[in-house]
């Protein structure tokens, strides 16, 4: 009999071994484990999101993603490693225990499927969706400059881009030649996302226009009862929360950032890695339309996307012997966050 538990987690996967994990993770945790269909990708690949729950009707939530950016392969990887610990350590750990005893928690690993799947065939770097933009030979959307959050920007850029904002419009393209800019402070162009289609963060004819965006957008919105959003990123090793369409700290800064600093604190106990946290625009650059602005501008107050190993030595391509401590030293500080989110 297939096991979840003897799965390769040292190795990255196609996205048909990780929808087909999936299934064996559910057989294997029958009344904790679920998987839910809620919606189709543009190219229609099914988007599956794991659900971990201990019953109850529609309790507390917390969201979790990885892998909105095809290309940033260790948070699938992460993604993948993470369900596993969630099923193998309720009833055995304290803190997932109570938890999982009140609040459910749902998890899609693999949340840009088109462009997943081209990472594999095709493109190793791609980052956006597979949508085809009408008028332009350029394919695809940034899916976190999608969201309707700050959209295109509150004062849409108009000024010409500067070198420097030329290398944020194009995240990625710099960063193997030049990985320091994805860690500068310095900012994008105001509007944080671009109107090119075949920019790198290219918002987008509208607001969720993405498939695989309003996906999530609906299901979180009937849900209704999501606390928190974590929107997992690689790499430059940062902590971030919103926001990042303005610059102006958000009410809840202050709790936000220790419980960023505490977060960071556990990740850094394990192996000594260091993160960086704080809102997206102080800490990484300006950013229109992302996932966990929208998120937090409807209520999800405790929204936090993660930027994961490494900064900047092999960035998009970390090598697969560094994805079990990736995961392993991540996961005490989604442990801070969703226990935070428990107590409050
Ligand atoms: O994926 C990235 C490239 O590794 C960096 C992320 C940084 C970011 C992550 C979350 C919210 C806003 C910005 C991005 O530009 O969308
Ligand atoms: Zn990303």
């Amino acid at each position: 009999k297939r096991s979840s538990r003897t799965f390769d987690f040292a190795s990255y996967h196609t996205i048909d071994e990780i929808y087909d994990w999936m299934d064996v993770l559910v057989e294997d945790h029958p009344s904790l484990v679920s998987k839910i269909q809620i919606g189709q990708s543009y190219e229609n690949r099914p988007l599956y999101v794991l659900k971990f729950s201990t019953g109850g009707r529609n309790r507390p939530a917390i969201w979790l993603d990885t892998g909105i950016h095809a290309r940033e392969w260790i948070t699938h990887a992460t993604g993948v490693w993470t369900a596993n610990k969630i099923a193998s350590e309720y009833g055995q750990d304290p803190s997932v225990t109570a938890i999982l005893d009140s609040m459910d928690i749902f998890l899609e690993i693999v949340t840009n499927p088109d462009g997943f799947a081209f990472t594999h065939s095709s493109n190793r770097l791609w980052r956006k969706t597979r949508s085809i933009n009408a008028g332009s030979r350029c394919v695809g959307v940034d899916p976190n400059r999608n969201w309707d959050a700050g959209f295109g920007g509150e004062t849409s850029a108009t000024k010409k881009p500067s070198k420097l904002s030329a290398r944020a419009e194009n995240p990625g393209m710099e960063t193997l030649r030049d990985p320091l800019w994805i860690s500068s402070s310095c900012p994008a162009p105001g509007a944080g996302s671009s109107s090119d289609p075949c920019s790198e963060t290219y918002r987008g004819p509208h607001a969720h226009s993405e498939r695989e965006v309003r996906a999530v957008v609906d299901f979180i919105r009937a849900h209704g009862n999501v606390k928190s959003v974590i929107s997992i990123h690689s790499y430059s090793q940062m902590l971030l929360f919103p926001y990042g369409y303005r610059r102006e700290p958000i009410p809840d800064h202050q709790e936000m950032n220790e419980l960023a600093k505490k977060a960071v604190s556990d990740l850094a106990a394990v192996f000594g890695t260091k993160y960086s946290y704080g809102s997206i625009a102080t800490t990484i650059y300006m950013a229109g339309g992302t996932t966990i602005d929208w998120a937090y501008d409807n209520g999800v107050k405790y929204s936090f996307s993660l930027e994961l190993r490494d900064s900047g030595r092999y960035g998009f391509l970390l090598p697969s012997s560094q994805i079990v401590p990736t995961a392993t030293e991540t996961w005490p500080a989604l442990l801070d966050i969703m226990v935070h989110v428990l107590e409050h």
